[in-house]
């Protein structure tokens, strides 16, 4: 306990900015991989910290072991795992915007008007068979396929939903993401799902949005173009011809703005 205060006595102004410029690099990183898939593989390393302290605190020498050898690997690995994050931070760095503000979370109000929005364009694309693809990114980021993209970075707004998915123009190829409140980016090419047990009439489109689904937690809403049929994909399953109070319903409920009960979603789920 001594030794411990003697540290602390012997804490001066450099060990405090120390502590604050790694604070900021740890933040700053943090929130440069949030938005990607890279935020569960540091998870899964904090777990691994954990156990390992635990471990050494119980003298629980093979598990000990065991995760020394792993973290030595991880040395190696962790360059070549977050080598596109590790670039992204040194070339903001270069810029000079590492210190970025972040944006701040919606509020219920603006998420509720989102989901108005999403509503109203759905049955607008619906009834005139416009093929559309648009997914709501929920915790896991979809950075990644946000990049393969254009970005928009605007308001949700059913027109301009509608607008982006006209046949023959520049956005209407690929899916549009939208992240909170605003549309990240349009014309995203997301990974097709390999399911074997998918229904054989449904495309690409349809398999794009299981795929996006299977390997994140983004709900995909789909607008088939042959039928008008709305269908949702999550986790890797599709809930199929939807109307608007089902689609509303389902998605207050999956975006956490409201709870409502289960028997309103339709079980056309594959
Ligand atoms: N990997 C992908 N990522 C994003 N969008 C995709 C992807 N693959 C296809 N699409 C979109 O789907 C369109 C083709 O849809 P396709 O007709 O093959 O699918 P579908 O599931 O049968 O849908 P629909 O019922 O609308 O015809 C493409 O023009 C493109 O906009």
């Amino acid at each position: 306990m001594a030794e411990f205060l003697s540290q602390f006595r012997n804490f001066g102004w450099l060990d405090a900015i120390d502590i604050v410029v790694v604070t900021v690099v740890f933040y700053q990183f943090y929130m440069l991989i949030k938005r990607t898939r890279a935020v569960q593989l540091v998870k899964g390393v904090m777990v691994l910290l954990a156990i390992s302290l635990l471990a050494k605190y119980f003298q629980l020498r093979t598990i000990s072991w065991l995760l020394d050898k792993l973290f030595q690997m991880f040395v190696f690995a962790i360059p070549v795992v977050f080598q596109p994050e590790l670039r992204k931070v040194l070339e903001q760095l270069g810029r000079g915007r590492f210190l970025t503000r972040h944006p701040s979370t919606p509020g219920i109000d603006t998420l509720e008007q989102v989901v108005e929005e999403l509503v109203r364009c759905t049955q607008v694309l619906s009834k005139t068979r416009i093929g559309a693809l648009i997914v709501i990114e929920r915790k896991t980021g979809v950075q990644d396929f946000v990049e393969t993209g254009i970005k928009i970075d605007g308001m949700v707004s059913s027109e301009f939903l509608v607008n982006v998915f006209i046949p023959n123009t520049p956005l209407h190829d690929g899916a549009v993401i939208i992240r909170q409140d605003r549309v990240a980016a349009a014309g995203c090419f997301l990974p097709l799902s390999e399911n074997p047990n998918i229904q054989k009439d449904l495309g690409t489109r349809h398999r794009a949005a299981l795929g996006l689904t299977e390997i994140t937690d983004a709900l995909a809403i789909v607008v088939s173009e042959e039928t008008g049929a709305i269908s949702v994909g999550i986790d890797g399953a599709l809930t199929r011809f939807m109307d608007d109070k089902m689609l509303r319903e389902l998605l207050l409920r999956e975006l956490e703005i409201k709870s409502t009960p289960l028997s309103i979603i339709p079980f056309w789920r594959w």
